[in-house]
């Protein structure tokens, strides 16, 4: 079956969702293994006589029916690919249908008192940002509205509060429609750059959302909510005008039950009414969709179906979720939306990508072909007489024709090149550039030889420390193994065995001496500290070794770092030709004498550093407290309406409900607290970049103290120009960590930290109690970080060891790290 067919015959998804009850009417409903079908049997209502047409058994087949599933069994089941699909480019829309306190709003945004109970919107913007994160070659923005319908009436709920500055409640936005679709003129549409903005953005609209409720009566289960993201995705890679634009609504519809059943009067009968009327046009809208043959919809009846238009079913996925009772008491609800339910698998969907076309970069790129084509064409009559135009890709023996042709105009054996065709000039641009790259892999080749055999010596002559200093003659393996690989520390490559440096020569003296010196019973060079060096040099003389008798006296000098205790004495390039001291002694004295400046300015912002990352973090716990205590002062609230509703409601001479003086208070101290929320929130702001700034300043100062660092010691002890030198930073090695051992550079680790810091305070936002979690979490997430920063830099380390130490560390870490977000 073709694609084609099968979307023919796509239809709207459709689940249901039972809310947990210790009630559950065994005898009345059934759930069938499928785990799709269920079975009702209503008791007749006396109530309406003893002829009455009432049916009383009822079946319904759905896509699937959630029955005790956890909310991220639910999540993943219907909305995971939803979000893929956003950001794919198709629309999406995942709507709550039901009676009061069946579980819309559990099921739409969650339970906020508990991390595990968060719901459908917040795991979405999880999944959605790591997804964006994770598709590097696509720049894609996100932007947000949250909305209330009340009464036919549109609120903004991330406007700030608008409504309760205008009680009169008159609207201030118009339901439009243009070529792209619905709008609404004068809903705050917000940009989202990460996770942790998303969800502010969902907790201010919920806080908007329970004020009103408060200030203006206005019950949150009689209003529509629709919480739309809208996504657009352009390529980084092609530059080509086609780009794709999406929207994710995720709906929260009033309560179904119907009028009667509400026994409802005054103000909340006018509530009653005009829910029942917004989802008696939904329902008259699915049923149209649902019949092919209709070729009027009727969306403009209402502003719930008027704003959904172009999202449900049609091309846009469509999932239904229809929270029920299980109840006794309820089952004439649960039939009627599940009766609903079924009316909407009818509606048929055939999602497909909304891609637009920029028009700006469309005439640019038909204008580069344009030009493009003009100088084949040009090219073509200039060299009619010599050659044609040829468009096929060049073979592999034209290219190796190039390739020789550059190389002979590089020696100067050829004066031109003949350029026939435009792939022609490409390929030779490719030759150009595969000859510079070799040229440039064999000047590294020749530096890394110079580095390995300078940090060789480095390391023999600490191999012939360490040998001194056990001082035992009963450990010779510890010098044999030594002089036996030449440097004690994995073997030589071939050319450095070819051409040993002087260096090298050096070494292997130095171990002969140590040997005759062993033999007699004499100390080792690295103890020497206090004997004459004239003594020594003397006992020296009838060696056949190159030095002079000055350079062996130096060499044996007692002012050797390596042999010194502690090692930090001033080096002297003069007195120690070829035994440099540990590069992290150097490291040591060099910040206390040539790099004193520059250190003292690392510190300083160091100490700077670290002020402003407390000031960020204790602001940071307020600001969570306050998020506690708004989510208190919510509950509290929501108890007050409860007790309202339990004792009935009274109405003042208006008909609006009065409220007692404390929940007045709590009210306003809700307003208060969230003013406190955004004020701080604004400073919290301001203090991260400052931290970025500093770990900025920190990080520039640690780079400059060790390429400093880097060049001194080659000038000083391994005889190179400093110019040569790669340094520390560049080859991922570092004094602080020894020569051998990976850095991972610091900013990476903060700005990953950074991310850490960010969810995890999103998080806390949403629950306090998903501290413990996140913890865990960030830990987990941590380890990996440098295990992969470990497997990554370990070949390098390998390489090191034998002989290859600048394989550039921190080029390889950014893509892996991003791997993990
Ligand atoms: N699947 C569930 N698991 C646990 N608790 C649930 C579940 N469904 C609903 N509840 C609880 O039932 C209560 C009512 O749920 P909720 O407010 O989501 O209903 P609703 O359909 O949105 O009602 P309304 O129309 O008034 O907004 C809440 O306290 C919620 O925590």
């Amino acid at each position: 079956m073709s694609g084609r067919a099968n979307n023919r015959n796509k239809k709207v998804k459709v689940w249901a969702r039972i809310r947990p009850s210790s009630n559950f009417a065994h005898d009345n409903l059934e759930l069938l293994p499928d785990k799709k079908s269920i079975n009702l049997h209503l008791k007749r209502d006396p109530k309406k006589g003893i002829v009455n047409n009432q049916i009383l058994d009822w079946s319904f087949k759905l896509d699937g029916i959630f029955h005790n599933a956890t909310q991220e069994h639910v999540f993943s089941t219907v909305a995971s690919n939803l979000v893929t699909s956003a950001i794919d480019g198709y629309n999406g829309t995942l709507m709550c249908y039901g009676q009061t306190g069946a579980g819309k709003t559990f099921t739409i945004t969650g339970a906020t008192e508990n991390f595990r109970h968060r719901g459908l919107i917040p795991r979405a913007l999880s999944q959605l940002f790591k997804e964006i994160e994770e598709r590097l070659e696509f720049s894609i923005i996100v932007r947000i509205s949250y909305m209330e319908i009340y009464n036919e009436v549109m609120y903004d709920l991330l406007a700030s509060l608008p409504d309760v500055e205008n009680p009169s409640g008159k609207e201030t936005m118009v339901l439009t429609e243009n070529q792209d679709g619905v709008y609404v003129k004068g809903l705050s549409c917000h940009l989202a750059q990460n996770e942790e903005e998303a969800l502010n953005l969902l907790f201010e609209g919920e806080t908007n959302r329970t004020i009103a409720a408060h200030v203006l009566n206005r019950m949150s289960s009689r209003s529509h909510c629709l919480f739309t993201v809208y996504l657009e995705s352009r390529s980084r890679v092609h530059s080509n005008a086609k780009y794709t634009v999406s929207k994710l609504h995720f709906v929260d519809l009033a309560g179904s039950e119907r009028i009667g059943k509400t026994k409802s009067e005054g103000k909340m009968q006018t509530e009653a009414l005009y829910i029942n009327k917004s989802l008696t046009f939904l329902e008259q809208v699915v049923i149209a969709l649902a019949d092919r043959k209709r070729e009027h919809i009727p969306f403009r009846q209402s502003k719930l179906t008027h704003y959904l238009k172009d999202s449900i079913g049609g091309r846009c996925n469509t999932v239904l979720i229809t929270n029920i009772w299980s109840e006794r008491a309820q089952l004439e609800e649960t039939v009627s939306s599940l009766r609903f339910a079924t009316r909407m698998m009818c509606v048929a969907s055939e999602p497909a990508v909304n891609e637009v076309c920029d028009p700006a970069i469309l005439v640019k790129t038909l204008h580069q072909e344009i030009e493009h084509l003009k100088s084949e064409l040009a090219m073509h009559d200039t060299l009619a007489n010599r050659s044609s135009v040829n468009y096929d890709p060049l073979s592999e023996q034209q290219k190796y024709e190039i390739r020789q042709q550059c190389r002979r105009y590089l020696e100067g054996t050829l004066d031109e090149i003949d350029i026939v065709n435009l792939r022609q000039i490409q390929g030779t641009f490719e030759a150009f550039r595969e000859i510079y790259h070799q040229i440039e892999n064999d000047v590294e080749d020749k530096l890394r030889q110079k580095f390995t055999l300078s940090d060789r010596a480095d390391v023999a002559a600490m191999g012939g420390a360490q040998q001194a200093h056990m001082s035992t003659a009963d450990e010779p393996n510890m010098v044999g193994e030594t002089d036996g690989t030449g440097f004690g520390v994995g073997s030589a490559p071939k050319s450095a065995k070819a051409e040993p440096s002087a260096v090298v020569q050096l070494k292997k003296k130095e171990r002969e001496r140590e040997k005759k010196r062993a033999a007699r019973g004499g100390s080792p060079v690295g103890v020497k500290v206090t004997s004459s060096p004239t003594q020594s040099a003397k006992g020296e003389q009838d060696s056949k070794s190159p030095l002079t008798s000055v350079d062996r006296d130096k060499e044996e000098g007692p002012t050797s770092p390596v042999s010194s205790a502690g090692g930090a004495q001033r080096p002297d390039k003069s007195l120690h030709p070829h035994s440099p001291p540990s590069r992290t002694a150097a490291f040591e004295e060099f910040k206390q004498e040539k790099g004193s400046e520059i250190n003292r300015i690392l510190i300083e912002n160091k100490e700077i550093l670290a002020s402003k990352k407390k000031a960020y973090s204790d602001l940071a716990k307020k600001i969570n407290n306050i998020k506690l205590d708004i989510d208190n002062t919510r509950q509290t609230l929501e108890r007050f309406r409860a007790e309202r509703d339990t004792e009935g409601p009274v109405f003042n001479n208006d008909g609006d409900i009065v409220i007692s003086e404390e929940e007045f208070m709590e009210v306003q101290r809700l307003k208060d607290l969230k003013k406190t929320y955004q004020i701080d929130y604004e400073e919290l702001k301001t203090l991260k970049t400052q931290v970025q700034y500093c770990q900025k300043l920190v990080d520039q100062c640690r780079q400059k103290l060790l390429n400093e660092f880097d060049k001194w010691y080659a000038e000083s002890f391994l005889n190179l120009p400093g110019e040569e030198v790669q340094t520390s930073v560049q080859a991922g090695y570092g004094p602080r960590l020894g020569a051998f051992l990976p850095i991972i550079p610091s900013a990476m680790l903060e700005d990953e930290e950074e991310k850490f810091d960010r969810l995890h305070n999103a998080l806390l936002m949403n629950n306090p109690d998903s501290v413990s979690f996140f913890n865990a979490k960030m830990r987990t997430e941590r380890r990996k970080i440098y295990q992969a920063a470990m497997s990554q830099a370990q070949p390098s380390y390998a390489h090191h060891k034998s002989g290859t130490p600048t394989t550039n560390v921190h080029k390889k870490l950014p893509n892996m790290l991003q791997v993990h977000y």
